[in-house]
């Protein structure tokens, strides 16, 4: 991908119901390269779904996913585009954390420059570091890689408090290269890093303005 060049993911046509309810029904959300944008909202409002529906590991019907207005379903096997980071473990076990890098094309040395202690653990598989360790280093892998968009759900979950902020500041970084889209209830650390803020609540995205937080506490999100 060359720096200059633009990238437009968008996704709307979102449906997707559990017997009686409803949890998206009204979604339009847009991601370009040079954006973090962040998605809010309440336990169970759906944003997990979300993210894997952009991800294509979800399949619903009516769902349209779009880079450049070209129809990219499912976005995964679009050599390039996106990666995404669930809320499970992603990397399997027995690779080491070198092995790991390897295997997304990152340089490992440089993914893991911020953080003195973890270019220690390059020959450890990745099933022998701790579970925050093991978030840490599945987040700054996937965002080191060379993709166009990278969607993380809930990368701060686990991340030690003297970590987080050299962690948001590698997220303002990675915009020079892609396109961020993340959900994280650790919104102090969140807010501050997003170019544009959704909420999601009843099913429906909303865009909120560049002060969000008067609009999160009227809609119940944060305490008033
Ligand atoms: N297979 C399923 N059957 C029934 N309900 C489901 C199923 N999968 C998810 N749900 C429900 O869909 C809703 C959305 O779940 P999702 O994990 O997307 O929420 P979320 O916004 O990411 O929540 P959190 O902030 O707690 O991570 C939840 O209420 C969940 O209970």
């Amino acid at each position: 991908m060359s720096r200059a060049a633009s990238y437009v993911l968008e996704a709307d046509g979102i449906q997707l119901a559990f017997g009686e309810r409803r949890i998206l029904s009204d979604v339009y959300l847009r991601v370009q390269t040079g954006q973090v944008v962040g998605l809010l909202g309440r336990n169970g409002c759906g944003k997990s779904t979300l993210l894997q529906t952009v991800f294509g590991g979800r399949t619903l019907a009516d769902a349209s996913v779009r880079v450049n207005g070209q129809r990219v379903v499912p976005a995964y096997r679009q050599p390039g585009l996106l990666n995404y980071l669930p809320q499970v473990p992603l990397l399997p076990e027995r690779l080491t954390l070198a092995e790991a890098a390897r295997m997304l094309g990152v340089n490992a040395e440089q993914a893991l420059a911020g953080f003195p202690g973890l270019s220690a653990q390059l020959t450890r598989r990745i099933g022998e570091l701790s579970g925050g360790t093991t978030r840490l280093v599945q987040v700054l892998l996937l965002l080191h890689a060379k993709t166009q968009f990278s969607l993380f759900d809930e990368p701060f979950s686990g991340v030690m408090p003297v970590h987080v902020e050299t962690l948001a500041e590698l997220f303002r970084q990675a915009k020079a290269r892609k396109g961020i889209l993340l959900t994280d209830h650790r919104y102090a650390e969140v807010l501050p890093l997003c170019d544009v803020v959704y909420l999601l609540h009843g099913g429906r995205l909303e865009q909120l303005p560049p002060d969000p937080v008067p609009a999160l506490r009227d809609r119940g999100y944060l305490a008033s």
